[in-house]
């Protein structure tokens, strides 16, 4: 798909079919058990409810007039218990089917985050982070009570209309096809309808989920908003969204409110109707006043649970708007996955093969072209050069976080592709530009690196980077909390302390990008000193705008015009008085 943005609708791939449906019963299916149950529950509780009406009728006819007060008293009490164990059923059955709606979405949630989990960096870039959560947390909840409370008592209204059908029929049938009569008007109109009503259910999702979108953008970038005094130019973007979706809301409800328009007046014309036709249509004597009192009476019992039934049906098509995005998104290929026959990478060497790579993020913008060298087990190379030339990409392809368009990449002679993504990553680490800190305490943020280290592994970790004096240095020292994305921390810190976490992984293959831009110059050559005894025996391959830091790595390759201009030592290279040379000479005068 074409990348997406806040204020562009989402197209959808596969609007809602049968299949979809098939799949939505999987999840119901699990909670067959309680769903049966809490049926039998109302079943009960309204047959229960029923007999209350004949309990009156018999004391009112029968205990009333001989003046028994005993009995009088018991039917009292069985009238009261009629009620209240009505009420406990009703009751059981709604926590019952609460649970049962939890569970279902709880199923989907679980099974869209672990999706989204596996789904490559590609799909990340190309929308709004607004617009993947929106699914999870809103979309899901919206369709809790339709897939459980909806079909409990979609299935209670058609008995129920099937019930008084029989007994309408079994009064008169001539007036019984009257109070059908209106049925099929019912049907057209909801069928005349049926298309818009989607697509304004389809409409009002795409609204909201821009309006989540530009939500969660506007406070990602709060800090820029204020710097630049854009509050109210802000406030206009949102209001143009919020208006978009207000709009969309009232066409989608002027859709819906035609249901029960519709039915309203298709249930008082029938009344009408029967009445017309019981006292003018039929012949004398055919039908009794009692029948036509009675047959009215049905007409309006038969109108109500076709008016709940379209009700629910407006739920159901609201419902679907929203299980198409998210089945859409469970559907999203898992374009960088493990392949069918692929193998466990064995514990490697680090030895790293870029044979004749070409790379493209978009179709027909190559970012690399025809890249190839070879980096020996525990070379460190340094990746230097412009900015948006490619280094990063380069490093990203390693630890296959995007498919290459062309070429082969190997490690350890083992083809990147036919390889599992664990087994390969795991041996990696990773130090990303964006030292991302998770909400959490700073001992649980390094130990996201090896899940199973000790303090002591931790805290060595942490030496090693020079992070553990200032670690020390807050009140809680390693348990001090820290906010999503480290917002209490430095730049620097929040670096050191994903260095940390990178290094406990103890991996083959070290990535460092950019991991030391933000450290100061003291605390960087304290680090150094320590990275140098822990970069021996594995390759690496850092990239740093400061050439200062990487002058030392056994190679340098300078990435530029979509591939490598130059490759090899400082010295070699300064010797060369090539780009390198001239990066070099120039960030000396800047210095
Ligand atoms: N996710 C992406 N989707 C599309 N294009 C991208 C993506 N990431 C990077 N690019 C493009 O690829 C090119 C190389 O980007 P890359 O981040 O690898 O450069 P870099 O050399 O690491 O830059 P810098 O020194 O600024 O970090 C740039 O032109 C950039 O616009």
């Amino acid at each position: 798909m074409a990348r997406n943005k806040f204020d562009i609708d989402e197209t959808l791939d596969t609007p809602f079919n049968i299949k979809h449906f098939r799949r939505a019963l999987v999840y119901i299916k699990k909670q067959k058990k309680p769903m049966i149950v809490a049926f039998a529950l109302s079943a009960l509780s309204a047959g229960i409810a029923l007999s209350a009406p004949l309990i009156m009728q018999h004391v009112v006819d029968v205990t009333i007039p001989n003046k028994d007060k005993m009995p009088l008293l018991g039917w009292s009490l069985l009238m009261l218990a009629t009620i209240v164990v009505s009420v406990i059923l009703a009751t059981i059955r709604s926590r019952m089917m609460t649970r049962v709606g939890q569970d279902i979405i709880f199923d989907i949630r679980m099974d869209l985050f672990k999706h989204l989990q596996q789904l490559p960096f590609q799909y990340y870039d190309d929308r709004p982070q607004g617009k993947i959560l929106i699914r999870v947390v809103n979309y899901v909840n919206s369709i809790s009570d339709v897939l459980s409370n909806g079909i409990i008592n979609f299935i209670l209204e058609i008995l129920n209309l099937l019930f008084i059908a029989i007994f309408m029929f079994a009064v008169d049938a001539k007036l019984s096809l009257v109070i059908l009569a209106g049925l099929p008007v019912f049907l057209c109109v909801i069928l005349m309808i049926k298309t818009r009503q989607r697509r304004a259910w389809q409409a009002v999702s795409n609204k909201s989920s821009n309006m989540n979108a530009y939500t969660q953008e506007s406070i990602s970038g709060i800090r820029v908003t204020q710097i630049f005094t854009r509050e109210k130019y802000n406030e206009g973007t949102f209001t143009r969204l919020a208006n978009s979706y207000r709009e969309t809301w009232m066409r989608t409800m002027y859709l819906n409110f035609l249901i029960p328009f519709t039915v309203d007046n298709l249930s008082t014309i029938v009344t009408t109707s029967i009445y017309f036709v019981g006292l003018l249509a039929l012949s004398p004597g055919e039908a009794t006043f009692g029948v036509i009192l009675a047959m009215s009476s049905y007409a309006a019992r038969f109108w109500q649970p076709i008016l709940n039934i379209s009700n629910l049906y407006n739920s159901f098509v609201n419902a679907v708007a929203y299980l198409e995005r998210i089945f859409e998104t469970l559907d999203e290929p898992v374009t960088v996955g493990d392949a069918p026959d692929a193998k466990e990478l064995p514990p490697i060497q680090g030895r790293v093969t870029f044979d004749d790579v070409t790379f493209a993020y978009e179709p027909g913008r190559n970012i690399l072209e025809h890249l190839s060298f070879d980096i020996r087990p525990g070379e460190s190379v340094a990746l230097v050069g412009p900015t948006g030339a490619g280094k990063t990409t380069v490093v990203n392809l390693i630890s296959r976080f995007y498919n290459i368009t062309g070429g082969k990449l190997l490690i350890d002679g083992h083809d990147i592709a036919d390889v599992k993504l664990k087994s390969l990553r795991s041996q990696m680490g990773i130090m990303l530009q964006d030292s991302f800190i998770f909400s959490g305490t700073i001992m649980d943020n390094i130990r996201y690196g090896k899940l199973d280290a000790t303090e002591e592994e931790i805290v060595a970790a942490a030496k090693t980077v020079c992070a553990d004096d200032f670690i020390r240095e807050f009140e809680k020292g390693y348990m001090t909390e820290v906010n999503e994305r480290g917002s209490k921390l430095s730049q620097g810190q929040r670096q050191l302390i994903s260095f940390a976490r990178t290094l406990l992984a103890d991996p083959r293959i070290l990535i460092l990008d950019e991991a030391t831009s933000s450290i100061d110059a003291q605390t960087e050559r304290l680090l150094q000193r320590g990275l140098n005894e822990l970069l021996k025996g594995r390759t690496s391959f850092i990239i740093a705008h400061r050439l200062s830091t990487v002058k030392n790595c056994d190679r340098i390759m300078y990435v530029a015009d979509k591939s490598i201009a130059e490759s090899g030592s400082h010295d070699e290279l300064m010797a060369k008085r090539g780009r390198y040379y001239k990066l070099h000479s120039a960030q000396k005068m800047e210095a």
